[in-house]
């Protein structure tokens, strides 16, 4: 049996109780901190908690090699991941591959930093649109710097529909855990490019350390990126579109948002 296990959101006592039970119970133990990370925590405190050693699979592992899978034909192996266990198109990918191997899988939930993110900024689940990731720019071949342009896409595509946007934030192995400040910088550096002129009035809202007691929600204006100083990671992003009365009374009144937006249509 493969059991797929999300971890929560931000360290070992955010496992669930049916969760914690199925990691003791189980004969090997893998987890992934390449799709996300729990911040508030450690292999070495997982271990100790499981009273077991924790494999740590890297991102090849997952998605190339998942060899180590096998072993469950015959014993117990879970497979641990921060958030929700399937809020990745790559987990989905490895339980497929599983029942194609003739393995019996399960799903045991944690908490998610999408319906977080709902709770927290007090943006309402049905009108959010597509959602998106932002990575580091990297250089190109001919040594130019390049910012993806797809996340302002989406942006543009969900405004016209009146929907809100939700921006995951690169988690890369060299440069580190992208900041909101960061992906405005960039969103914006894709609109001084592309003139559409969306980012002018655009309301920003910032997340960090959701699910820790160091949470903090920040909203303001998305070209005041320098106001987004909202410490260490892990931080996510949501560009709202059109807001309902109720939401935008919970951005001003539970994350700070500029009182002009209390003005915007019903
Ligand atoms: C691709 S998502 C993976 C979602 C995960 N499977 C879940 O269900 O929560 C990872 C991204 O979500 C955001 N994120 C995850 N956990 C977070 C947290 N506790 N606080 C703030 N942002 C978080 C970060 O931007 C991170 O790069």
């Amino acid at each position: 049996m493969l059991t797929f296990i999300g971890l929560g959101l931000f360290d070992e006592k955010d496992i669930s109780l049916k969760g914690l039970e199925a990691v003791l119970a189980a004969d090997l133990i893998y987890v992934e901190f390449y799709t996300s990370r729990l911040m508030g925590t450690t292999l070495e405190r997982m271990e100790s908690l499981y009273k077991k050693p924790v494999h740590l699979l890297l991102r090849e592992d997952v998605e190339q090699n998942p060899d180590w899978m096998l072993a469950a034909k015959d014993q117990n192996v879970v497979f641990l991941t921060g958030g929700d266990t399937m809020a990745s198109t790559t987990h989905v990918d490895l339980r497929i591959r599983a029942h194609d191997l003739g393995i019996e899988t399960r799903l045991i939930h944690g908490a998610s930093i999408i319906s977080a993110v709902y709770g927290l900024s007090g943006l309402q689940n049905y009108r959010f649109g597509k959602s998106v990731s932002i990575p580091f720019p990297y250089t190109s071949a001919r040594g130019n710097r390049v910012v993806t342009e797809t996340p302002y896409d989406t942006l543009l595509k969900n405004k016209k529909d009146g929907l809100h946007t939700l921006v995951f934030l690169d988690i890369h192995p060299q440069n580190g855990y992208m900041k909101v400040s960061e992906a405005l910088q960039l969103l914006l550096e894709v609109e001084n490019k592309r003139q559409e002129g969306v980012m002018s009035d655009q309301i920003a809202v910032g997340i960090a350390r959701a699910g820790s007691d160091d949470v903090c929600v920040k909203a303001d204006f998305a070209k005041n990126y320098e106001h987004f100083d909202l410490g260490g990671p892990l931080q996510i992003l949501v560009l709202p579109g059109n807001l309902h009365f109720l939401e935008a009374e919970a951005l001003v009144k539970l994350a700070g948002a500029p009182k002009s937006i209390l003005k915007t249509d019903p």
